[in-house]
C-alpha cells in the first residue's frame, strides 16, 4: 500500500464510491452543525421534495449568527429578517427531530466553539457544515469544511456529499513562538507569505515543532483561519494533547469505547513517506505581533512596520489592490501602524473568542482602563466560555477597564445583529475577515490577536502589546 497523507487517509475511510476519474467521490459525512443563516433554503428544499432527514442524530442546529448579544439574553431577534430565520430554524428542529441549541440554552454559542465543547468533534471524522470556518475542526485531526445551501440539502437527505478531492499542502511551522506572539500571528504570517488564495484547491496539513507546542485553542485559531487562504480543510495530526483535551467532553465515548477510539486515533498521521503536492515552511523565530492594514487578511504587517507604499510594488495587480485597500481604509503609505487611531475594539468570534483568548486579553487589560474615545466590546465565543470567564474573574477585569461584556454569538465579527459599526469607524478586531463592510458599511477593520486588541483598546491606537506587557508592575506575560 502506498504511503498516504492524513487527509488521504480520512478521505479513503469515508469514500462510499468513486464517481469519475476526475477526483469526484461520494463522501460519507459523520456530522454537521447548521446555523439559522445558511440552512433555511435547504430545509425548504427538503419540504418541497417531501424528503426527510436521514440521520437527525448526526446533525445539530445552533443559533449564532443573528442573535443579539446584549447583556440580558432575549429569545427575540432585533430585526424582522433575523426573527424569521430563527422562527423557521426552531420549526425545522421540531419538525425534523433535530437537536437545537437555542439562545437560552447553556450549550449555545458560536458553532465552532460549541462543537468541540460538547465533544462533537473527534479525530478522523469528516464534518461538513453550512459555514466556511468549519475548517476549525482540523485542530482535532478531523476534516472540516464549509458547504453551500444545496449541498446542505443533499447532506440532510443522504448524510453524504458529492466531493472533489483536494490537493495537499503541507505547512511546516518551526521555531519557538517569540514573546507575545500567538497562533493568530502565525496564521497572519502564513497569509502574508502565501496570499489569500495561496491554499485554494488544497487541504492543508500543519506540522512542525511550533504546532506541537501550540495549545489546542491555538491550533483551532490556526485551522479556523486557514480558510482565509482558500483551504477547504486544514488538519493537524492528533496527539496526546488532543486526546487529553477531548477526554470527558459531554458527547465523547468513555470506558472501553474510548480505549478503542484511542487505538484507532493513534494511527491518524501522515505516513513518513507520504507525498504532498506542495510544501511551505513558516519560520517563527523572527515573528512579531501582526496587524492587518488592508481589506484582505494577507494585507498584513508587523506592528513595528509602516503602511507599505503601493508605488514600490512591482506586481501591478497587487499594486492596484493595495491602492484600493488604502483608499477604503483611509490610510497613507509610510504611516507607522502604531499611529493608527481606533474608535472600537472587539474581542470575540470563532477565531479568538475562547477562554485562552480572553485570558490573554485580560493579562494585558488587568488594572488598566481603555482609552476614553474607544468603545470596547467583548463577546465570548459561547455561553460556557462566558460562564468560565465570569468564574475566573476575567469578566470583572474587562468591565472595570470599560469594556462591554456580552452574551455569546457571532456579533460584530460579521455585523448581522445590532452590533454594527458606522461608516468611518475603525476597529481593532480579534476576528478573521476584514473585507469592506464586514463589520458595517464603510467601517474599517484591523485584524490582530486578542492581546493586541487589548493593547490597542488601552492605547487608543494600534499598539505593540509587548510595550504594555513590559510596563506596569504585575504584567509580564500573556
Ligand atoms: C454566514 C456564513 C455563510 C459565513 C461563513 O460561511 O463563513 C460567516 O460565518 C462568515 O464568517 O462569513
Ligand atoms: S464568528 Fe464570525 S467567522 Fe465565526 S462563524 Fe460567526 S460570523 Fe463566521
Amino acid at each position: 500500500m502506498s504511503a498516504k497523507t492524513l487527509y488521504e487517509k480520512i478521505i479513503a475511510s469515508h469514500t462510499i464510491r468513486e464517481l469519475d476519474n476526475e477526483g469526484h467521490i461520494l463522501l460519507y459525512i459523520d456530522r454537521s452543525i447548521l446555523n439559522e443563516y445558511t440552512s433555511p433554503q435547504a430545509f425548504s428544499g427538503l419540504r418541497e421534495n417531501q424528503r426527510g432527514v436521514r440521520h437527525p442524530e448526526n446533525i445539530l442546529l445552533n443559533i449564532d449568527h443573528v442573535n443579539p448579544t446584549r447583556p440580558q439574553r432575549d429569545i427575540h431577534m432585533t430585526d424582522d429578517g433575523g426573527q424569521l430565520q430563527v422562527d423557521y430554524f426552531r420549526k425545522n428542529a421540531a419538525d425534523f427531530g433535530i437537536e437545537l441549541f437555542d439562545v437560552l440554552d447553556q450549550r449555545q454559542g458560536i458553532e465552532h466553539v460549541v462543537a468541540h465543547e460538547q465533544g462533537l468533534v473527534m479525530p478522523g471524522m469528516v464534518i461538513a457544515a453550512g459555514d466556511s470556518h468549519t475548517t476549525t475542526y482540523g485542530a482535532f485531526g478531523a476534516l472540516g469544511f464549509g458547504i453551500g445551501t444545496s449541498e446542505i440539502e443533499h447532506l440532510l437527505a443522504t448524510q453524504t456529499l458529492v466531493y472533489r478531492t483536494l490537493k495537499t499542502l503541507r505547512v511546516t511551522v518551526t521555531g519557538v513562538l517569540p514573546y507575545a506572539c500567538t497562533a493568530k500571528d502565525i496564521i497572519l504570517a502564513l497569509l502574508e507569505q502565501i496570499s489569500a488564495s495561496g491554499a485554494t484547491g488544497y487541504a492543508i496539513e500543519f506540522d512542525g515543532e511550533t504546532i506541537a507546542a501550540l495549545s489546542m485553542e491555538g491550533r483551532m485559531t490556526l485551522c479556523n483561519m486557514a480558510v482565509e487562504a482558500g483551504a477547504r480543510g486544514a488538519i493537524i495530526a492528533p496527539d496526546e494533547k488532543t486526546f487529553a483535551y477531548i477526554a470527558g467532553k459531554p458527547q465523547m465515548p468513555d470506558g472501553e469505547l474510548w480505549q478503542q477510539a484511542l487505538n484507532e486515533w493513534q494511527g491518524l498521521r501522515s505516513d513518513p513517506a507520504a507525498r504532498f503536492d506542495k510544501t511551505v515552511v513558516i519560520d517563527c523565530r523572527d515573528l512579531e505581533p501582526k496587524v492587518t492594514w488592508g481589506i484582505s487578511p494577507d494585507q498584513t504587517g508587523t506592528i513595528t512596520d509602516c503602511i507599505p507604499d503601493p508605488e514600490h510594488e512591482s506586481d501591478l495587480v497587487k499594486q492596484q489592490s493595495m491602492k484600493k485597500a488604502l483608499q477604503y481604509m483611509g490610510l497613507k503609505p509610510g504611516t507607522p501602524l502604531r499611529d493608527i487611531h481606533i474608535t472600537h475594539a472587539f474581542i470575540g468570534s470563532c477565531t479568538n473568542g475562547r477562554i485562552e483568548d480572553l485570558r490573554s486579553a485580560a493579562a494585558v487589560i488587568q488594572g488598566r482602563k481603555i482609552a476614553r474615545h474607544v468603545r470596547g466590546i467583548i463577546v465570548p465565543g459561547s455561553t460556557q466560555v462566558r460562564l468560565q470567564a465570569e468564574k475566573e474573574g476575567l469578566a470583572e477585569i474587562f468591565i472595570q477597564a470599560g469594556f462591554e461584556w456580552r452574551q455569546s454569538g457571532c456579533s460584530m465579527c460579521l455585523a448581522m445583529n445590532e452590533d454594527v459599526l458606522a461608516p468611518g469607524d475603525r476597529c481593532a478586531s480579534g476576528t478573521n475577515r476584514n473585507f469592506p463592510g464586514r463589520q458595517g458599511a464603510g467601517a474599517r477593520t484591523h485584524l490582530m490577536s486578542p492581546a493586541m486588541v487589548a493593547a490597542a483598546a488601552i492605547a487608543g491606537h494600534l499598539e505593540d502589546v509587548r510595550i504594555l506587557l513590559n510596563s506596569g508592575g504585575q504584567h509580564g506575560s500573556l
